[in-house]
């Protein structure tokens, strides 16, 4: 709860305006059945006047107690909906500074869980509290009060009610909180699921993995229900356990009433009182049981949004520095990485220079490193010994639009966003002119298949990109990656959806038009970067050669094995 007070704070005049109401409302509610008695009594005493005046008082009364219940909702909505949607955005503003590892920490499912689903158990207990927890409570209380002063004598049976509502109340409540946080559980692991699914629907259906993606989908789904059933149980039980409490205890003092008629005559008029005393009482004490579960569950929420808040990115940037545009130059200094969640290191005493201007390829069989290496450099990951630098400065000591300026990384997996051709380009760059979304497409070779759409660069991109191949998603991506000019430039494995003849073009216009960029380029297949003016060679994350493509053909076994085998390779598949 401590998390919302300065949310709260934010919108201390809505509630303080929902807090009138609250008592207004409460007011209205317990002087109705009073002021019937009055009524009552009046109507046996034949007064006509006061009958008339108390049944007008009984309208207003009315009136107000809907008044003030419609402006309770208005309020109660207003703080909700303001508070949740500030906690919602501080929340996502949180994500945004997490490391690829705090995100990995969380998984990227949960994270959209505690966005979306946790948000609204927040939004429903921030209500529950505005409409329910403080207005029924009073309530609770003034109809204790007013049923003890109905009936003064039989002021033990409210306290025989109480202790067994209590008791019924305490029992399912501790039963279903254990739960809520299960529930959660199991909507991380649902929406993990179908978002994989989602995301490899393409491998689902080619393998036809179909069916047993519905089984494991069923199963969590199964799971998730059986604790909603359980919950449901439990809560089906309160009600007419509570019920059966509350007419018990009625009766009992109906009876008492009836045997002892003779000696208080009076007590005929306050037997319909005190029924809806103890009638509200029952209301009320549902209610609360309710608001509190509603609390309980908005808490687990809560708490799982306070872990979020409470991480500290582990890639924390200097921000006091400049945000000028680093130098060209690369220097791993006795770098050593081990992944979070890894156990060994992936990238091991990893030492090298790169001059501004060169074009540095880095090869070596999968799993060797080459990728981690790359975000590294992007500082998507800090080294865990050793230091990584750019333009002579460590990355942990630079400010990160100064780096993001410095560094243009297109990823191994290209991925589009919906939108146009050129709202994917423009992330590269935010105001590019038209000249420059066509020069870095033409360097990307995609120039050609955009003119081809009517639209050109204002074609649409569909969602997951569909509506583009594997080759075209690629050009587009390292367009996106050329148009902000950086003075680096990582290509990961970004040509390996392309024909040879079109990677050829790609390096060419590269090398041509971006003399200045040095360009990183991480590919599997030698001849892809063979032109490099530095090759670096990765085994099982050690740099185990450096050198120009014929140096390493003289110097390095692995290298010579790697370039021997592909060719190999290529001569059969020619044959
Ligand atoms: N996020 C991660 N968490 C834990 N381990 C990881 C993670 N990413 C990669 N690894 C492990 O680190 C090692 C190096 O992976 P990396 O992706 O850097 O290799 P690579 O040389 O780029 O491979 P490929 O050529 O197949 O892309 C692998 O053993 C991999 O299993």
């Amino acid at each position: 709860m401590k998390l919302l007070l300065p949310y709260f704070k934010r919108y201390k005049k809505d509630v303080f305006a929902a807090l009138v109401m609250i008592v207004f409302s409460a007011f209205a509610t317990l002087y109705q059945p009073r002021l019937l008695q009055q009524v009552q009594n009046e109507l046996m005493a034949d007064q006509q006047q006061a009958v008339i005046r108390d049944t007008a008082l009984l309208i207003g009364l009315g009136l107000l107690s809907i008044l003030t219940g419609v402006l309770n909702v208005y309020f109660a909505s207003r703080i909700t909906q303001g508070v949740v949607s500030d906690l919602r955005e501080d929340t996502y503003a949180k994500i945004q500074t997490f490391s690829l590892a705090n995100v990995q920490q969380f998984s990227s499912e949960s994270l959209s869980v505690r966005l979306i689903n946790d948000m609204q158990q927040i939004m429903n207990m921030i209500m529950t509290i505005f409409m329910q927890l403080i207005r029924m409570p009073l309530i609770l209380v003034g109809s204790i009060v007013l049923a003890v002063v109905t009936i003064p004598r039989y002021w033990w049976a409210i306290v025989v009610l109480l202790a067994l509502m209590l008791a019924l109340g305490t029992v399912a409540i501790r039963q279903m909180t254990a739960m809520f946080d299960q529930f959660q559980m199991y909507m991380d692991k649902l929406s993990g699921r179908a978002g994989e699914f989602l995301q490899g629907v393409r491998v689902v259906k080619s393998f036809n993995q179909g069916p047993q993606e519905i089984a494991k989908f069923n199963q969590d789904s199964d799971e998730l229900n059986e604790v909603n059933i359980k919950v449901g149980y439990w809560f089906s039980t309160i009600m007419p356990g509570a019920q059966l409490i509350s007419y018990l205890v009625i009766s009992l003092v109906v009876y008492l009433i009836g045997t002892s008629i003779l000696q208080h005559p009076s007590d005929v008029a306050v037997i319909s009182p005190y029924v809806n005393y103890v009638l509200t009482m029952l209301f009320a004490i549902l209610i609360v049981g309710m608001a509190v579960m509603q609390i309980s569950r908005g808490n687990v929420s809560l708490r799982r949004i306070q872990e979020v808040m409470d991480t500290q990115p582990d890639v924390v940037f200097n921000e006091k520095a400049p945000e000028d545009v680093l130098g060209g130059s690369i220097e791993f200094d006795d770098v050593s990485f081990t992944y979070p969640d890894g156990t060994k290191p992936v990238l091991k005493h990893i030492s090298f220079k790169v001059q501004p201007g060169q074009m540095v390829g880095i090869v070596g069989a999968t799993g060797s490193g080459k990728t981690t290496l790359a975000q590294l450099l992007a500082r998507l990951y800090d080294p865990t010994t050793g230091t990584v630098k750019i333009g002579g400065s460590d990355l942990r000591q630079v400010n990160e639009t100064a780096l993001r300026k410095t560094v243009s990384y297109v990823l191994q997996k290209a991925i589009l966003f919906s939108g146009t051709i050129a709202d994917n380009l423009r992330q590269g760059k935010q105001d590019a002119t038209p000249y420059e979304l066509e020069r870095a497409a033409q360097i990307a070779q995609a120039n050609e298949f955009i003119q081809r759409y009517d639209e050109t660069f204002d074609h649409e991109v569909e969602e997951r990109s569909a509506n583009f191949s594997g080759g075209q998603k690629q050009r587009l991506s390292i367009a996106r990656g050329i148009i902000a000019g950086s003075p680096i430039l990582i290509l990961d494995d970004s040509t390996s959806a392309l024909d040879a003849e079109s990677e050829k073009l790609v390096q060419q216009a590269l090398e041509k038009q971006l003399p200045e960029t040095t360009t990183v380029m991480i590919a599997e297949k030698i001849v892809s970067v063979m032109h490099a003016d530095k090759i670096l060679v990765l085994d099982e994350g050690r740099l185990a050669a450096e050198g120009t493509h014929e140096e390493l053909l003289k110097t390095s076994p692995i290298y010579q094995e790697i370039y021997q085998t592909q060719k190999a390779k290529e001569r059969k598949e020619e044959i």
